[in-house]
């Protein structure tokens, strides 16, 4: 049976109840999962590998495949997904590929903003290929944001990039949400990216989430001992020893 999802405008932008999914040979991956996320807030979702964390960003994003469940999912009308790879059109040059779908006399200047606020300026008729691999998930940032998504759902868009491109990432995103103000699920295994990023993290364990955790920090600096305080808080949840880490 799927899923009864809504799309509503007023209330949280995201409602998960009592979210079921399995696949035929792997029985039940989320099992029973409610989670909130308010208008505008960024929650960031960590769990070991195989809880189902893309699994619930694709059952939020309406692509679920070949799976049974059920539960109720309200989203809000316009959502957008990034992924860990850009997934931009090869044959189709960067101004094209952020417009593409886009109605209207507006959409070309539209698109050159959104390129201009990702920091690629000048490189609307570029093809894909000659974009760098952070270039290209800025060019998918762009893509999304220039649809005014209510809800942006990414899942690792940054793990496939060297650390210092992923560090600029994390304050161009960062940016980007306090400018737009999307709500936002952003799926990690990175601890430090959601503490820097999210103002709440959720730990997903057995498909069920298994803490919910507020980022009430003054200061998100890394080295800061109130971020170092909730860092070992949640690899202790993910069930990591962090001494071996060192
Ligand atoms: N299309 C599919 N067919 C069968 N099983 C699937 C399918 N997609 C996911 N699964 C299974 O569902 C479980 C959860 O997968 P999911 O990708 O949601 O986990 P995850 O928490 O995102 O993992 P990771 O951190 O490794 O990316 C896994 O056991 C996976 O093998």
């Amino acid at each position: 049976m799927a899923a009864d999802t809504r799309r509503l405008s007023t209330g949280p932008a995201v409602r998960v109840q009592d979210l079921h999914r399995s696949f035929h040979q792997n029985g039940g991956v989320l099992n029973g999962l409610d989670l909130d996320i308010a208008d505008g807030e960024f929650v960031a979702l960590i769990g070991r590998s195989g809880t189902g964390k893309s699994t619930l960003l694709r059952a939020l994003a309406g692509l679920d495949r070949d799976v049974d469940g059920y539960g109720r999912i309200t989203v809000p009308g316009s959502v957008s997904v990034v992924f860990q790879d850009s997934r931009l059109l090869p044959w189709k040059r960067i101004l094209d590929n952020v417009t593409f779908g886009l109605r209207g006399a507006g959409a070309a200047q539209r698109g050159r903003q959104a390129l201009a606020e990702v920091g690629l300026a000048g490189r609307e008729r570029a093809w894909p290929y000659q974009l760098s691999g952070g270039e290209q998930q800025r060019a998918s940032l762009a893509r999304s944001l220039v649809r005014e998504p209510r809800l942006l759902l990414a899942d690792e868009p940054f793990g496939a990039l060297d650390a210092l491109t992923r560090l600029r990432m994390h304050a161009l995103l960062r940016k980007l949400c306090e400018r737009h103000r999307p709500a936002v699920l952003l799926v990690t295994h990175d601890v430090d990216e959601a503490i820097v990023l999210a103002d709440r993290v959720i730990v997903l364990d057995a498909g069920v989430v298994r803490s919910d955790v507020r980022v009430d920090l003054p200061d998100r600096s890394r080295s800061a001992p109130a971020f170092a305080e909730l860092r070992a808080f949640l690899l202790d949840e993910l069930g990591v020893d962090e001494e071996n880490l060192r």
